[in-house]
């Protein structure tokens, strides 16, 4: 089975993230509690869970954007690649290895070229050969280089929202992340498009670690090796996602939420 061998790759990998007591708040609102757990190379790792479970905000401190908000705090170890990253000098260095996809695209006032060939060019790459390769590289892995080679001058914002949303992971692409992490991605997508980019995140895993929030339960069960499931600030349980759905968890809370008894 499918997903059998991807759980058992999944097992073998060395670990890409190592949360412990991972505690974060605002101002004195807990928005997660002590959360631990291990996320490894070359998985899809899902995370579900309902509304303010704290799911966004386990991707923010990841990201460190608790930098850019004096109001939020991170307590606890976040290690990447085995550095904690609470540590790091270059904070800088940390993001360029972590693509984010937003739920809603997140397009720059730029064209589709420009969109995917900035973060090289920031990385000093300014050969126009080498960026027309990366742009093409890039857009053809999010499944969208077909639908724009013919108009690449064209600004990102005239895309339509599902063909914006493959730009913004073509955009992630760019960086040449070890890690891509993406916050409910399907939110504005059509279903069709929801389907393509699910097919390009199942290739994606070949080459870097994917953490894939998902308000869509469903979603996690097609894509993800292992799932956490997120509930009131609290990570309730950890498991390969097909336990999760054949009934083998361990709390009720979970059984539940899978079987859409809340949401
Ligand atoms: N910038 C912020 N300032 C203050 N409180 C925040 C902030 N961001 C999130 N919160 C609070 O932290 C808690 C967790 O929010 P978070 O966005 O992480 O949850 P979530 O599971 O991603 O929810 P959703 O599915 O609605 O996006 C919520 O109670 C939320 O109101």
């Amino acid at each position: 089975m499918v997903e059998t061998e991807q759980v058992a790759v999944a097992e073998e990998a060395p670990v890409k993230l190592e949360i412990n007591d991972l505690t974060i708040k605002y101002g004195q609102h807990t928005a997660l509690k002590e959360v631990n757990l291990e996320i490894r190379e070359h998985e899809v790792f899902g995370i579900i869970g309902p509304a303010n479970a704290g799911k966004t905000s386990f991707l923010k401190s990841i990201n460190r954007m608790d930098t850019f908000d004096t109001n939020m705090s991170v307590e606890g170890q976040i290690k990447f690649n085995g550095l904690d990253i609470q540590n790091l000098q270059n904070i800088y260095a940390l993001r360029s290895r972590i693509g984010v996809v937003f739920p809603l695209p997140v397009g720059l006032p730029l064209t589709i070229y420009e969109n995917v060939a900035l973060s090289p060019r920031l990385r000093g790459i300014n050969s126009k050969s080498e960026l027309d390769i990366i742009v093409e590289r890039c857009l053809t892995r999010a499944a969208l280089w077909d639908e724009v080679k013919d108009r690449l001058n064209s600004l990102g914002s005239l895309l339509s929202g599902g063909q914006q949303q493959r730009l913004t992971i073509a955009r992630a692409l760019s960086q040449d992340p070890d890690l891509l992490m993406l916050d409910e991605f399907s939110i504005a997508v059509d279903p069709v498009t929801t389907m393509r980019i699910e097919d390009v995140l199942k290739e994606l895993k070949k080459d870097m670690t994917i953490i894939l929030v998902t308000n869509l339960v469903q979603q996690a069960r097609r894509l993800a090796d292992r799932t956490a499931f997120f509930l009131e600030n609290e990570c309730v349980e950890v498991g390969n996602t097909e336990d999760l759905f054949t009934g083998e968890v361990k709390d009720q809370r979970t059984r539940d939420y899978v079987e859409g008894k809340f949401g």
